[in-house]
């Protein structure tokens, strides 16, 4: 029976989400976009990625409606619209139209913000957003490509992005547990507060919130608050790791188009341990020297796919080196070109037999993805918190599609020596 469907608003955050839903004993399937017919799939959770994180409102939330829609024929009872754990989100945000927009179609007046991912450092208190011990406004997605975070007020920017009131459960409120969460939520709905933020320190929080949210009919957040409700909808007994998603194929290469904080470091060690080659922006803009770019980069991917560690393209770049790229060449323009070569260059090694693809970014996870059409993913191995091995469901090919700011330093060596094939 299908009891929980995600909307997630881009690949990385899907894979995330149902990794920790899989973790937490929930047998889940991840679609990528949404199916044209109904389908019989034998699980109890899916997670529809969109790649709606940076697109107008308008547009993210036509995705989401269609996807709400689909997940209400396959019956699901429950809803749960994924952002970021940082909340990533443009000037014009979309967060809180997509929010809107799937309260009034489900009939519901009120629902909850709760971006909070302890295991990975990210806390949410007095509604301010954490990044380890700095406020987001003052982490690494201050710099951010596309969605620069410069407010660290989830209350302040929830109202700047959606039509309602937004309120607060304070952590002091968590600490009570779910039956003081779920009055305070009820006070907040009498005061016409429509979306509550819930202060979240730790690990019971969030069990604490999948108590007290069994039965809200939407719920949205980051990947945390799956944990909880997970823990809720989980038969006893349920088995954890998906075999079927195991990671498997020979030829691995890795692809990086983030430049998150994180991902600098990664591709710097890895950088150390394998073949790696930068991609030149310039080269990406002009569609025609694109395609002959791409060309040349995948004769040197083949070239080194049979060391023991797969060969790196990355546009992962330093803030400084990507504000004068941006100022170049314009923010919009630089990003579309660098993932319009991930694309390119993702169907040219599918053609030469590459089936095994780590790439780290949101958007790039997604352009990689759709450039290999490929319909859904059983979840595999957890390689870090938020980010398993899936396995393609109707071709033989294996991806970890990597958050940006998740996992360790080592996160691309890691993915392939302790999974190995
Ligand atoms: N060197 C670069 N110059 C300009 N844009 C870049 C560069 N490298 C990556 N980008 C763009 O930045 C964006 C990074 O977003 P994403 O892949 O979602 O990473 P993250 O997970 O860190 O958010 C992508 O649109 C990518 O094409
Ligand atoms: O919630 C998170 O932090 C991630 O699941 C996520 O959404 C990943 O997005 P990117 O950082 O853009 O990869």
């Amino acid at each position: 029976m299908m009891l929980l469907g995600v909307i997630a608003d881009d690949f990385t955050g899907a894979t995330d989400i149902a990794s920790f839903l899989v973790e937490n004993g929930l047998p889940t399937v991840q679609l990528n976009g949404v199916p044209h017919s109904d389908t019989q799939i034998d699980t109890q959770a899916v997670v529809i990625s969109l790649k709606s994180r940076s697109c107008p409102a308008a547009q993210a939330v036509e995705q989401a409606l269609q996807a709400l829609i689909w997940l209400q024929r396959q019956g699901c009872r429950q809803f749960y619209f994924k952002y970021c754990s940082t909340f990533d989100s443009t000037a014009q945000g979309n967060i809180g139209p997509v929010t809107d927009a799937l309260l009034d179609a489900l009939g519901e007046q009120q629902t909850v913000i709760s971006p909070a991912l302890p295991v990975n450092g990210r806390t949410v208190y007095q509604g301010y957003l954490f990044v380890m011990e700095q406020l987001l406004s003052e982490s690494g997605m201050r710099h951010h490509p596309v969605t620069p975070m410069t407010d660290s007020n989830l209350l302040r920017l929830m109202e700047a992005q959606a039509t309602g009131r937004c309120g607060l459960v304070n952590a002091a409120e968590m600490d009570r547990g779910a039956a003081a969460v779920k009055e305070k939520l009820q006070q907040l709905a009498q005061q016409g507060v429509r979306y509550a933020v819930l202060d979240t320190l730790n690990e019971q929080h969030l069990l604490t919130q999948g108590e007290a949210l069994k039965t809200m009919k939407l719920v949205t957040g980051g990947s945390g608050l799956a944990i909880g409700l997970a823990r809720q909808w989980a038969q006893p007994g349920q088995a954890k790791a998906q075999s079927a998603g195991a990671p498997q194929g020979k030829k691995a290469v890795v692809l990086s188009g983030s430049c998150s904080t994180m991902t600098n470091k990664q591709v710097n060690r890895y950088r150390q341990q394998a073949a790696a080659q930068a991609i030149d922006v310039a080269r990406c803009i002009n569609e025609t020297a694109r395609s002959a770019y791409a060309a040349e980069l995948c004769h040197w991917v083949e070239h080194h796919a049979t060391a023991e560690l797969a060969p790196l393209l990355y546009a992962t770049a330093e803030p400084q080196q990507l504000q004068q790229t941006q100022q170049l060449y314009g923010t919009q323009t630089a990003s579309l070109a660098v993932e319009a070569l991930f694309s390119e260059v993702t169907q040219r090694l599918q053609q030469q037999g590459f089936s095994r693809f780590i790439v780290a970014g949101g958007e790039t996870s997604g352009v990689v993805t759709q450039a290999l059409k490929l319909h859904g993913f059983h979840i595999g191995p957890c390689i870090s918190p938020g980010v398993p091995w899936v396995r393609a469901i109707e071709q033989p090919v294996s991806l970890a599609l990597k958050s940006g700011n998740f996992g360790d330093e080592n996160f691309f060596a890691r993915a392939q020596t302790e999974f190995p094939v």
